[in-house]
């Protein structure tokens, strides 16, 4: 399906009138007429009534009539009959006045005939004014006719109104006074104007709306306050098994039996994530009421087939479950040749043999958090139970919550047969480990506090107590205690965890497990990419700059770099030249920009010379720090930043 949006094309013809009348309005539409020439197409109808109906249909069918303007009775008849807008000339009060006057002028009986009903004002004025007027109503040709025999019966030589009065009168041997002046058929198409354009704006807003509705791969269906359907787009037809077309109208109930937007019509709240069956087939829904001008006018439902979401969650949970329920790391396996390091893994052998309590494990990205945590699962009495592992940060919060405490049969719509255990349940004699904990949604760390006080769990809906023995290991980048006091983490739920805690320390601080990782890894990838024989070689070349890095990535990103030299080895057949490594190392810098090529100085130049000095005193000040890059730009009196630049620029 082609899922481009595009605008409609904007054709901006002019707005088209039909001015209709079968009697004396025609010279005073013809004069406006032109007058509006440059801002609309008036088509003129020297006919009224049925005649004229069947030619306005086919104009409005075919796009040519956007807009009717007529008068008196024909117009009102023309309303019952299109359904585009008919515009009625209005005869304004001055209108009658001038007529009434001019009418006067050619005799003393004059009689007024309207359309419809005769305004009491007009009676009054003529009071006041001392004018003997005879007032008639009507409301049909045959009236008119029959109006004007009475009036000529009755001596009235004179008689005032629209064009079909007029035209009758004048047959009859009377004068005729047209009632409606230019400026009010002025008045009319000024308004069929409006509300042409008007219409114009509402149909591209439409048309802009149904070309999105057309192209979104959701289901989308709107219907009104009882239930029928206004709105179906393919995609809606498409899941429902139903044509859009003959939908509309219809109940929705009877078009995909098993919607219902019953409850959100009667009590105007929303509900979201419903699972209806249509026609076999599970869908989510969405739900929500339909408000115009603040009054509720129906409700609109989104449907999304319940198979791509399950594909869609069961990719996520692969995703943050990582690998397997068993752990891979020993601590004896771990690289700790740094001092640091080494007492970490002491501090972790204590607390895997001698305690049984939560540990907090905190340290940058990447830096060893989850295979210290494995490393204590296997070195503890639960090696031979599972080690699980969860990603809290993976989640949206009722799925965490169901991962993590299970749920019973039938909890929420959608929930297995049987219920499900969670991962609480799955860790049983063993160890769980909580990734990102500091990711967890507050109402969850609730829970997770009275699973560590109570030691046992109770699943999503429902009611027994489910003991369960696991040794929480919770891990975090965040800095806890600042979550905790800005009211994102519970303060009890940290001060619970971090009385075992442990701190995993960047790689920048401890170079020499940059070295000896090196020293592991490189000669492994270049085995790997079938280039063995370069180890030894590229590890000499490589370690000056691996050990000057300053590792935001951490271990994860130093088996990065170290895959990509193995391939950039594997590349150019040989160690690649301290360039190419150098850009590898560049490619991974804190700004995450390429580091700035050094300028092509001649190298006997005083300029080469100073720059040579400066990069082996930055060098030296890194020895002198143990690596330490932050420490080194400290006395060197420059930023961290700066001494990366011109590390990487030597
Ligand atoms: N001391 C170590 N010895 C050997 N390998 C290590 C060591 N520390 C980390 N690693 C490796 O570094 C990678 C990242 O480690 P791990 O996933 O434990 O980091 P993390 O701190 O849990 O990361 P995150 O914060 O992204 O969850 C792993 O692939 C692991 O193999």
């Amino acid at each position: 399906m082609n899922t481009d949006i595009v605008s409609p094309p904007v054709t901006r013809r002019l707005p088209c009138i039909y001015a209709v009348t079968g009697y004396g309005l025609f010279e005073s539409f013809q004069t406006v007429a032109s007058e509006f020439a440059a801002r609309a197409r008036i088509e003129l109808l020297h006919d009224a009534f049925e005649p004229v109906v069947a030619p306005l249909k086919q104009a409005a069918a075919q796009g040519r009539c956007d807009v009717v303007v007529a008068s008196g009775s024909n117009g009102a008849f023309l309303r019952t009959r299109l359904s585009v807008p008919v515009v009625l000339v209005q005869v304004g009060g001055y209108d009658l006045m001038a007529a009434l006057a001019h009418a006067r002028q050619m005799s003393d009986r004059v009689a007024v005939v309207l359309h419809s009903k005769v305004p009491a004002e007009l009676r009054r004025f003529a009071h006041v004014f001392g004018m003997a007027v005879d007032f008639r109503a009507y409301e049909s040709a045959e009236d008119v006719q029959r109006c004007v025999r009475e009036l000529a019966a009755s001596g009235i030589q004179v008689v005032v109104g629209a064009g079909m009065v007029t035209d009758y009168a004048e047959r009859a041997g009377l004068a005729g006074v047209l009632l409606y002046s230019p400026g009010s058929v002025r008045t009319a198409m000024d308004t069929a104007l409006a509300i042409a354009l008007a219409q114009y704006e509402e149909r591209s807003r439409r048309d802009r709306l149904d070309l999105i509705l057309r192209h979104l791969s959701d289901g989308v269906v709107a219907v009104d306050t009882r239930g029928r359907v206004t709105t179906m787009n393919p995609a809606a037809a498409r899941i429902v098994g139903a044509s859009a077309g003959q939908a509309l109208g219809r109940a929705i109930t009877e078009v995909a039996p098993g919607l219902n937007p019953g409850p959100v019509l009667a009590r105007g709240m929303p509900e979201l994530g419903r699972i209806d069956d249509v026609r076999g087939k599970s869908l989510v829904v969405d739900c929500v009421p339909l408000y115009e001008a603040g009054a509720q006018a129906g409700a609109l439902l989104t449907l999304h087939p319940s198979q791509p979401l399950e594909h869609a969650v069961g990719r996520l949970r692969a995703h943050s479950h990582r690998r397997s329920r068993s752990a891979r790391y020993t601590l004896n396996g771990l690289v700790a040749v740094s001092a640091s390091m080494r007492e970490l893994v002491h501090r972790c052998e204590v607390l895997a043999s001698n305690s049984d309590a939560t540990i907090l494990i905190q340290g940058e990205s990447g830096s060893g958090k989850e295979v210290v945590a494995q490393g204590i699962h296997r070195a503890s009495r639960r090696h031979a139970r599972p080690f699980v592992a969860i990603n809290c940060g993976a989640f949206p919060e009722q799925l965490l919550e169901s991962e993590l405490f299970g749920y019973e049969e039938g909890a929420f719509t959608g929930a297995r047969r049987q219920g499900k255990a969670g991962l609480f349940e799955a860790a049983d004699g063993g160890t769980l480990l909580l990734d990102e904990v500091g990711e967890m949604p507050l109402p969850l760390q609730t829970r997770l506090l009275r699973v560590l006080q109570e030691k046992e769990i109770t699943r999503v809906g429902g009611i027994d107590a489910i003991p369960i023995d696991v040794r929480i290991i919770a891990a975090t980048h965040r800095d806890l205690a600042a979550l905790a006091r800005d009211g994102a983490f519970r303060h009890d739920l940290f001060y619970r965890l971090h009385i075992l805690q442990l701190r995993v320390p960047p790689l920048r601080e401890r170079p020499e497990d940059i070295e000896a990782l090196a020293a592991d890894l490189l000669p492994a990838a270049l085995k790997r990419a079938g280039a063995a024989k370069l180890a030894a070689q590229a590890l000499r070349a490589a370690l000056p700059m691996l050990m000057a890095h300053d590792w935001p990535g951490n271990v994860r990103e130093l088996e990065n770099v170290v895959e990509r030299i193995a391939i950039e080895c594997l590349l150019a057949g040989k160690v690649p030249a301290a360039g190419t490594l150098r850009k590898v190392l560049g490619s991974f810098g804190p700004d995450g920009a390429w580091p700035a090529a050094t300028q092509g100085a001649a190298p006997d130049s005083l300029e080469s010379v100073q720059r040579a000095t400066e990069i082996e005193h930055i060098r030296a000040s890194l020895r002198a720090h143990g690596g330490n890059r932050a420490a080194a730009a400290r006395a060197l009196g420059i930023s961290r930043t700066t001494l990366w630049r011109k590390i990487r620029s030597s």
